[in-house]
């Protein structure tokens, strides 16, 4: 991905959430559904985090939900589906050599999230308001993501970013031209817990607001997704239970449960 396109996108979410109320409104959630604009209404683990989003499916594309996606800023529109595409190709190239580091056939992780025309990616642009009492609010509060991987774009200016690496928090520096890669459920599920989801957190910075974008490949909801038969070993026998719409477990459990991944858990 080029650092022009990085930029524009990072731009153009700016300017949405610049934008006033009334204006992003227009593309505000309904009901139930996950996509448009509005606060992160879950409560998660009983409080609210500080943070606005626009939930947008952009894969596959004959299931974009256009009204959400925003008319203004001009240029919203076509460099989202610029940058789709490439998030696209990029999570095709990182399912290929990871499936390739255990030594497996290179398709066996794209073919779970990549190479079926009703495969999923959503976008979640994230705005953290600058709060005085920056110490007193979470921006995003611990989680994994419910995702195969995640494709993070981070603010070029603010902090905010950390990540739980043997019980203590880790900063996660900016690097204005690099893109963050994190392990979501479902890789860690269907790598039977080889690799690792990612417990991560947001803070708030007490004088600047700040933006990220999260591109969140899923599967198809009607694909079994469960620990792949070669890594199941006598060793390392079945971690996880296999399941259809993972997606939808971790939003019911959302609320309740820390890691929504131990929902799926097999206990020996
Ligand atoms: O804002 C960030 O850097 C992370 C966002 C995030 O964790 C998410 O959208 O799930
Ligand atoms: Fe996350």
């Amino acid at each position: 991905m080029s650092n022009e396109l990085l930029d524009k996108i990072r731009e153009l979410s700016k300017e949405f959430f610049k934008l006033p109320l009334e204006e992003k409104e227009k593309y505000s959630s309904e009901g139930d559904s996950i996509e448009g604009y509005g606060n992160d209404n879950t409560i998660r683990q009983g409080n609210f985090n500080w943070n606005d989003k626009l939930h947008l499916q952009v894969h596959p594309e004959h299931r974009r939900q256009l009204e959400f996606w925003p008319e203004k800023p001009q240029q919203f529109r076509t460099t989202l589906h610029e940058y789709s595409n490439k998030t696209k190709e990029v999570s095709e190239t990182l399912f290929k050599a990871m499936s390739r580091s255990l030594k497996l056939d290179e398709n066996h992780f794209f073919e779970l999230w990549g190479d079926d025309k009703e495969d999923i990616i959503h976008a979640r642009f994230n705005f953290y308001p600058l709060c005085p009492s920056a110490n007193q609010v979470v921006g995003l509060k611990a989680h994994t993501d419910g995702s195969a991987i995640t494709v993070l774009l981070q603010d070029k200016e603010i902090e905010g970013l950390q990540v739980l690496k043997d019980g203590q928090w880790f900063r996660v520096p900016i690097i204005p031209e690099a893109i963050i890669i994190h392990v979501g459920d479902q890789l860690e599920i269907a790598s039977n817990g080889i690799f690792k989801s990612l417990v991560h957190k947001v803070v708030i910075n007490p004088k600047c607001d700040r933006i990220s974008l999260a591109m969140l490949p899923l599967p198809n909801p009607e694909k079994e997704i469960g620990p792949l038969k070669e890594l199941i070993t006598e060793d390392r026998p079945q971690m996880f239970k296999s399941l259809k719409d993972y997606g939808q477990i971790y939003f019911n459990y959302m609320a309740s449960m820390e890691r929504q991944i131990n929902a799926v858990k097999i206990n020996y």
